[in-house]
């Protein structure tokens, strides 16, 4: 595998960036996915495919909740304040590992955290580009966000659509409308898929799936964000994109989605190209349904993250 990864220097390091954060969406528990995922042993799963692993202990958000006396929403942004002083912390850390030549690993927690993970690498890889892998698109903006859960907005920040918040001035728009594709697509609101229209922003739902298999749509998304197989890839893999009978422990499933094995298999190809800088897992909630489901999703996180780091098949 040495020479696979080609941004991450030898001894290839991956640094697990815990982040016990729900603070995006309105459901209990998500905070206690990447607790879970390094309780099921993580750890010793990837320092088994060769990787230094490097973990200090999961982010404690605590003190930045604490110092926020109230948190109003703004406009229908709810914990705003919180959402965004957290966000920034992870952006700071995972920046920091990408400038010590570690691969981030961010383990959610909700999808809000991505406004950090990819602000993080794009400070240190400006020329990165997203695969970003859920049922949602997640860019939703002031304007058209319905739920106001920040966890459904963070690429409408990233891109730097929509009218600006003050209070997450630090988000930088450093993503371009090309440099990300979706996979997995199967519940977009409406102004949603009015956005993704006007920014041709290129997305594979469920459909092209279904019609053209999971093999040639990984293909066609690398084809469009990295057409000559040279920018550095951040994964942002939500785990409601695989369906809920294979991820059943999620705060917003949705049925249609992605089998164990195209999940997987998008992990593997995306860790074939060498260029895989940046890896997020996020929406583990092991506190929504029975000890065995919650058990299966939490494997089914941990398998995910092996994959994209290099466990093949034989
Ligand atoms: N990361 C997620 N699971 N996002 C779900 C978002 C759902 C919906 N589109 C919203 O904006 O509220
Ligand atoms: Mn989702
Ligand atoms: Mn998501």
């Amino acid at each position: 595998m040495a020479s696979l990864s080609r941004f991450i220097p030898e001894p290839k390091t991956a640094a697990i960036v815990g982040c016990p954060f729900s603070g995006g969406q309105p459901k209990a528990g998500v905070d206690e996915g990447p607790i879970r995922i390094v309780e099921a042993g993580i750890i010793p799963q990837l320092e088994d495919l060769g990787w230094k692993v490097k973990f200090d202990g999961h982010h404690e958000f605590e003190n930045i909740s604490a110092s926020l006396t109230s948190d109003p929403p703004i406009g229908k942004l709810k914990n705003p304040r919180l959402v965004s002083q957290v966000t920034e912390a992870v952006a700071k850390a995972v920046g920091a590992h990408a400038q010590n030549g570690e691969l981030p690993v961010t383990i959610g927690g909700d999808h809000s955290l991505a406004m950090g993970t990819i602000s993080g690498t794009l400070s240190h890889y400006p020329n990165a580009c997203v695969v970003w892998v859920d049922a949602h698109a997640d860019i939703n903006t002031v304007e058209t966000t319905d739920s106001g859960n920040i966890h459904g907005m963070p690429v409408s920040f990233l891109l730097g659509i929509g009218s600006k918040v003050p209070e997450f001035s630090w988000v930088k728009p450093l993503l371009k409308p090309d440099s990300i594709v979706y996979i997995g697509l199967r519940d977009v609101d409406a102004g949603e898929k009015q956005i993704l229209r006007e920014h041709n922003i290129k997305a594979f739902s469920m459909h092209e799936v279904d019609r053209y298999g999971i093999g040639k749509v990984v293909e066609m998304a690398l084809d469009h964000v990295n057409p000559k197989r040279d920018r550095p890839i951040h994964l942002s893999f939500d785990v409601d994109a695989l369906d809920p009978s294979v991820a059943p422990s999620t705060g917003t499933p949705v049925r249609g989605g992605l089998t164990f094995r195209e999940g997987h298999y998008i992990c593997e190809a995306v860790y074939e190209t060498g260029l895989l800088v940046a890896l997020d897992l996020m929406e583990v909630n092991p506190s929504l349904k029975d000890p065995v489901d919650v058990e299966q999703t939490v494997a089914v996180g941990c398998s995910l993250l092996r994959s994209a780091l290099g466990e093949t098949l034989l």
